[in-house]
């Protein structure tokens, strides 16, 4: 059974649908992501999983339980990161650890957690003198401190540094390999190939697309690019008649074209036919940003 089942689900503004019959289901253990430009219902979506705000219509389930009807029972389950502004800026790292492992029966031990996350050294810290990373990290610390078996994180890693962000990748990823299931909703395509088993592509209020990062590149027109300069013109007819080409183009006299593992097998064999030198010679998969772009050109915001 699903850990997270949404169906239907539908929230209107002001007579204004932003959510218009999305549908998904998250297995246990798996890191689901959600993707989408502004404004296409993300964090309505999750808002409604987390039961902070009612559907128009749908069903929601998080380990069975309706989040607004179950609102005790799903505290138990589910981690929220919070937002900066839950917090008061005079409260310590160990302040805020202990207050929150209060509200829970069995809370995780604080202090492992404050290991774990990098913040033993921040321990005395008021939380309005810490860096954004620091920040985050206490976030996801306040959402593992009630052993939840789902964490959802809503742009955890916005406003972070690259080293940063990368930190929290793993420690998204040392997550998820303790069984905690992982909804995740962000904007950046790397952190989202890296992290995401599976994703929904949110475009006006609908899931456009749900696939693994993989499935939804193939879907794209992206497929393999092959780019190299020719030491000798190549002829737009042979590159026409190369097998699952979709297409190609020349700038400054470098040539790039788009199809799949046939195709560029097929440009190497050709030029090696033609006696042909490939300079600066690359081959690399499209990327979700690709596919992203394409699931997604046609939304107004
Ligand atoms: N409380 C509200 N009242 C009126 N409109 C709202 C409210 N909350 C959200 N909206 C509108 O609903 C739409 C969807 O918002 P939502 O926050 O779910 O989008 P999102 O996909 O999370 O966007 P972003 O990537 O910008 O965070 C937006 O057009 C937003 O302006």
């Amino acid at each position: 059974m699903p850990i997270i089942e949404v169906s239907g689900l539908r929230k209107a503004y002001g007579g204004r649908p932003v959510v218009d019959g999305v549908a998904f289901a998250v297995e246990e253990g798996e890191v689901f992501g959600i993707l989408g430009p502004n404004g296409a219902g993300k964090t309505t979506t999750v808002e409604c999983v987390e039961g902070l705000r009612e559907p128009d219509a749908g069903a929601v389930r998080v380990a069975g339980l309706d989040p607004r009807g179950d609102r005790d029972e799903l505290t138990g389950i589910l981690g929220v990161q919070l937002q900066e502004s839950e917090l008061q800026e005079k409260l310590t790292v160990r302040e805020a650890l202990e207050l929150y492992s209060a509200f829970y029966p069995d809370p995780a031990d604080w202090r492992e957690l404050a290991e774990r996350l990098g913040l033993t050294g921040k321990l005395t810290t008021r939380f309005g003198r810490l860096s954004g990373g620091q920040k985050q990290r206490l976030f996801i610390a306040l959402a593992l401190v009630g052993r939840p078996r789902v964490v959802v994180l809503d742009e955890l890693t916005t406003g972070l540094d690259p080293r940063a962000r990368r930190d929290t990748w793993k420690l998204i990823e040392e997550i998820r390999d303790s069984g905690v299931t992982v909804l995740l909703v962000t904007h950046f395509m790397e952190e989202a190939q890296r992290l995401c088993d599976r994703i929904a592509v949110f475009r006006q209020g609908r899931v456009a697309a749900l696939d693994t990062p993989a499935g939804l590149i193939r879907r794209s027109d992206g497929g393999t690019v092959i780019s190299f300069t020719p030491s000798r013109p190549l002829d737009d007819g042979e590159l026409a008649g190369l097998p699952e080409a979709t297409t190609f183009e020349r700038r400054d006299g470098r040539l790039t074209v788009r199809g799949s593992d046939a195709t560029v097998n097929a440009v190497i064999s050709l030029l090696a036919r033609r006696q042909i030198t490939a300079h600066q010679l690359r081959v690399t998969d499209s990327t979700l940003d690709d596919a992203f772009l394409q699931l997604t050109e046609d939304q107004e915001n």
